[in-house]
C-alpha cells in the first residue's frame, strides 16, 4: 500500500472530487465509515464527547457526531468558542447538527469529565501545518489525563502526516486512529507513532488512476503485496529446487543464536540447510537439527567460513567478535561474491573494521537501531535514520532492513517499506536470529532480494503475532516463533 504525504492527498482529494463526488459527499463517505465502525466497536458505550476543530477534519466530527446520534448514542460536541470561522463544509455540517435539539454543543471550555464517555478527536488533520497553540495544548492536556477510550479521526491532533515532532509537543493520545485510504508515514515511527493506538484504515474509494500514478518512495507492507510475492511450492520439484541455505555463527555459550536461524530457515521452506558453527556446538545442532548439516570451525569459535557454490549466507547470529573470527569473516567476504544476509556480530565487525565497502552488492544488513548506529553514525531522530539507510543502501547497492517495531525495508532504489506486523513479544534476545534464518531460506529459494526482504519482516512479524495470541506477549519465546511460520505458510495457501 502506498504511503502519500499530505499535500499528495489533498491532491488526491481534488482529483477525486473532480471526478464526480461533491466535497460534502466525500466528507459524508468519510464519515459514515468512521461512525459504522464505532457502532460496531463501542457498541456498550451510550455517549460520545466529540472535539471538533474549524478545517475539515472537525466536519467530519460534526458529521459523525449526527451519524452516532442517528445510532441511537449520546452525544455532545466541542468547539472553539473562540473561533468562528468555519471551512465550507465543515460549516454545513454544524448547521446541520444545530438542527438536531439532542445533540449538545458547547465550547472547549465547557466540558467537563464524564467517565461515561469515549472521546472524539476531530481537532485536526492533515491540515495541521504549525505547531498547536497553547489553548490547544491545554486542551489536549485534559483531555489526555481522562482515563476514558479516546478516538482520532484521520490523526491524533497534534502530529503532522509526514514528519517528526518536537520532543515536548503536545499530542492527543488515541486509543484508536481511524484515518483514510493510506497509512501516514508519522504512524509507523517510535516518536509520533506512539500516539496513534490502533490505526484503523479506512476505505473511502478515493481515485485509484490518480493513486496508481502518483510517485512515492514509501510504502506499508500489506497483505495484497505479499499475496503477490507467495510463490507456493510446485510438486514437480526437488531439494535443488528450493536453493541451499548457509547459517554461519555461534560461539561457546551462543550456539542458540545460530540453531534458532538454521531452524527457521528449515521452517520457510530451505531445500538444503547447513550450519557452519564451532565444534563445542556440534551435538546440541546434531541432536536439535537433525535435517541440517553441520560444518565445524574451530573449537569455540569460528576462524573459517568455507565457501560454497551456489548457496545463500546466512551469517552473524552468536558469532563473537574474537580475533580469528574477525579475520575469518573478512577473507570470506574479500573471495565471496554472492547474496549474504549479515547480522549482528558480523555488522559489529564491518563497524568496527570500517570494511562496508566488502559487503557484496545485493546483500542484506538487519541492524536493530543501535547496530545502525555503529555502522553509519547517530541521527537526531528515525525519521533522519531513514533518510540516511536510503542514502547508504544506494551507496553500497545493498538492502537495508531496520530493525523496530515496525521495521523498514530500505532498498538501494531508495524504496522504503514499512512492515506493520510483530509485536512486544519479540523484543526478546533471539528473535533477530529467527528472522536471519528466515531470509537466508527465502533468498536461496530464488525470491528476488526485495521481494524477500519484503516477505521475510511480514512473515516473522505474523508468526510473531500468531505466536502472541497463543502464549501472550510476555511468555512466547523467539522458538514459540519458528513454531508458528508454519501456520503463517497455511494462512497464505
Ligand atoms: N481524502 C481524505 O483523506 C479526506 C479527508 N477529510 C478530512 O479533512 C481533513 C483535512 O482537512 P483540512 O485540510 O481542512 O485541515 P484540518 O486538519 O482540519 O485543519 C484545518 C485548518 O487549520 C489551520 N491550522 C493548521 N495548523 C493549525 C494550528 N496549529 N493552529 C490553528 N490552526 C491551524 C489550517 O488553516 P490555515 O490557518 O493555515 O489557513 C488548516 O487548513 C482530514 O484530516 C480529514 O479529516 C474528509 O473530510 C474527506 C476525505
Ligand atoms: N516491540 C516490537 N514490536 C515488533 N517487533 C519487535 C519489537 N521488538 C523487537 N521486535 C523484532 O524482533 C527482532 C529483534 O531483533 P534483534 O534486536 O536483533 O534481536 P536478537 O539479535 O537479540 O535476536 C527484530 O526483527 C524486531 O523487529
Ligand atoms: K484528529
Amino acid at each position: 500500500m502506498k504511503i502519500l504525504s499530505s499535500s499528495q492527498i489533498k491532491q488526491c482529494d481534488s482529483v477525486t472530487i473532480g471526478k464526480g463526488i461533491s466535497s460534502i459527499d466525500l466528507m459524508e463517505r468519510a464519515a459514515k465509515a468512521c461512525s459504522d465502525w464505532i457502532e460496531i466497536n463501542f457498541k456498550i458505550n451510550k455517549g460520545f464527547s466529540i472535539f471538533c476543530g474549524n478545517g475539515n477534519n472537525g466536519g467530519d466530527g460534526f458529521a459523525i457526531a449526527r451519524m452516532l446520534y442517528e445510532k441511537g448514542f449520546d452525544i455532545d460536541v466541542f468547539i472553539d468558542e473562540n473561533n468562528f470561522k468555519f471551512s465550507d463544509d465543515s460549516k454545513i455540517n454544524l448547521d446541520r447538527i444545530k438542527k438536531i435539539s439532542g445533540i449538545g454543543i458547547k465550547g472547549f471550555s465547557e466540558f467537563e469529565n464524564n467517565r461515561e464517555s469515549v472521546i472524539i478527536d476531530a481537532l485536526f488533520g492533515y491540515g495541521l501545518n504549525r505547531e498547536l497553540s497553547d489553548d490547544f495544548n491545554d486542551l489536549i492536556e485534559k483531555l489526555n489525563e481522562i482515563h476514558t477510550s479516546k478516538i482520532s479521526i484521520d490523526i491524533p491532533t497534534g502530529l503532522f502526516a509526514d514528519r517528526i515532532i518536537d520532543e515536548h509537543s503536545t499530542v492527543f493520545k488515541a486509543d484508536f486512529t481511524l484515518t483514510f485510504q493510506f497509512y501516514k508515514r508519522s504512524f509507523l515511527h517510535p516518536e509520533t507513532g506512539r500516539f496513534c493506538g490502533k490505526i484503523i484504515v479506512l476505505n473511502i474509494d478515493l481515485d485509484e488512476d490518480f493513486i496508481n500514478g502518483t510517485k512515492t518512495d514509501y510504502f506499508v507492507i500489506d497483505e495484497t503485496l505479499i499475496k503477490n510475492i507467495y510463490k507456493p511450492r510446485k510438486e514437480f520439484s526437488h531439494k535443488g529446487t528450493y536453493g541451499k541455505s548457509i547459517l554461519v555463527g555461534g560461539s561457546y555459550g551462543k550456539i542458540g543464536a545460530v540453531l534458532m536461524s538454521t531452524l527457521s530457515a528449515l521452517r520457510t521452506g530451505s531445500g538444503l540447510t547447513f550450519t557452519i558453527a564451532p565444534k563445542c556446538g556440534n551435538t546440541v545442532l546434531q541432536s536439535q537439527i537433525p535435517e541440517a548439516m553441520f560444518i565445524d570451525s574451530g573449537e569455540n569459535h569460528i576462524n573459517k567460513i568455507e565457501i560454497q557454490e551456489k548457496a545463500v549466507y546466512g551469517i552473524g547470529p552468536g558469532l563473537g567478535k574474537e580475533k580469528e573470527t574477525r579475520k575469518a569473516l573478512l577473507e570470506f567476504l574479500e573471495n565471496y561474491t554472492g547474496p549474504i544476509v549479515l547480522d549482528a556480530d558480523a555488522i559489529n565487525i564491518l563497524a568496527e573494521t570500517q570494511r562496508l565497502n566488502l559487503i557484496p552488492e545485493n546483500s542484506v544488513i538487519t541492524p536493530h537501531p543501535l547496530e545502525f548506529e555503529r555502522l553509519f553514525g547517530k541521527t537526531e531522530n528515525s525519521f533522519e535514520k531513514i533518510e540516511l539507510a536510503k542514502q547508504k543502501a544506494e551507496e553500497l547497492q545493498i538492502f537495508i532492513i531496520l530493525k523496530d517495531h515496525h521495521t523498514a525495508v530500505v532498498t538501494p532504489g531508495k524504496k522504503v517499506f514499512y512492515n506493520i506486523t510483530g509485536n512486544s513479544g519479540m523484543a526478546k534476545g533471539g528473535s533477530g536470529d529467527v528472522l536471519t534464518g528466515i531470509l537466508t531460506s527465502l533468498i536461496s529459494q530464488r525470491y528476488e532480494i526485495e521481494e524477500a526482504c519484503i516477505f521475510g519482516v511480514w512473515l516473522h512479524g505474523k508468526a510473531g503475532d500468531l505466536a502472541a495470541e497463543e502464549f501472550s506477549k510476555e511468555a512466547m519465546l523467539p522458538t514459540d516463533l519458528i513454531n508458528k511460520i508454519g501456520d503463517v505458510f497455511k494462512y497464505l495457501s
